[in-house]
């Protein structure tokens, strides 16, 4: 069966009021293709806003949430919040998590499970620094990060994950990966999944890619077979662009 793509708009902390409204004006009055499914992810301040802007058919996603219940976190937000507020989606493990707010492995996979585990459907993001590829060790990177979200699930909550490749010198850099680059890396994730999970979560599974993506680019990308969407930064605050991303499946 043929996997619905996935197209996403992470804002990161960027948007305002006004941007919630022009984009989902965007999105709610064009006709999307059947078989492509969208989900924007604005700051959290406008997550209920924009769950009360975007048609219902259009995902709202935030960009972390705690693997805690509740409790003493200052600055943190739960899963049940967002569940309080109608959002069924989040992004984690994405490299600016990783790098500037020193996320690990164990802690990525323990958030991915507890969102997961608690009825939130997540976007996990994986990708390799410019030195682990020029050394060779873009598998190595990306397989242990893998890990660090398969070792807490089982092959069932797979169904409730969405991987993101996301090179991190692709991102914001305007260096987009070749077609070839991306669907290379895909192509290992997918066969990591088939031997480490099953074949059949592998065949499932979406496997999005990320990094300088934009309404240029997306269609020679989406044309790679195991490219089944984009998490999309900078060319998602812009409506027309993103937009015509979210059309670049043929
Ligand atoms: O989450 C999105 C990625 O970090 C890509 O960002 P970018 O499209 O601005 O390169």
């Amino acid at each position: 069966m043929p996997r619905t793509q996935l197209i996403g708009g992470n804002w990161k902390m960027n948007g305002d009021r006004n941007l919630v409204d022009v984009i989902s004006a965007t999105l709610n009055g064009a006709s999307l293709a059947s078989g492509v499914e969208v989900v924007v992810a604005p700051p959290a301040p406008y997550l209920a806003l924009a769950r009360s802007k975007f048609a219902g058919h259009i995902g709202v996603a935030a960009q972390n949430a705690s693997s805690e219940k509740s409790g003493a976190f200052t600055g943190e937000i739960s899963v049940d919040m967002l569940k309080d507020l109608s959002i069924n989606w989040v992004i984690l493990g994405h490299s600016e998590r990783r790098e500037l707010f020193g996320e690990s492995d164990d802690t990525i996979g323990r958030k991915v499970v507890f969102a997961v585990k608690n009825g939130i459907k997540v976007i996990a993001c994986v990708g390799e620094k410019l030195e682990h590829r020029e050394a060779g060790k873009t598998t190595e990177v990306v397989f242990r990060q893998l890990e660090g979200i398969r070792a807490h699930l089982t092959p069932e909550d797979w169904a409730h994950i969405v991987v993101a490749y996301e090179p991190v010198w692709a991102i914001g850099t305007g260096k987009v990966a070749t077609p070839q680059q991306a669907q290379e890396v895909h192509e290992q994730i997918r066969s990591w999944l088939a031997s480490h999970v099953s074949p059949a979560v592998a065949e499932a599974t979406r496997i999005i890619y990320g990094g300088s993506v934009n309404a240029k680019n997306s269609s020679t990308l989406q044309s790679e077979k195991d490219i089944d969407g984009f998490l999309v930064g900078g060319a998602s605050l812009k409506a027309d662009d993103f937009l015509t991303i979210c059309h670049s499946k043929i």
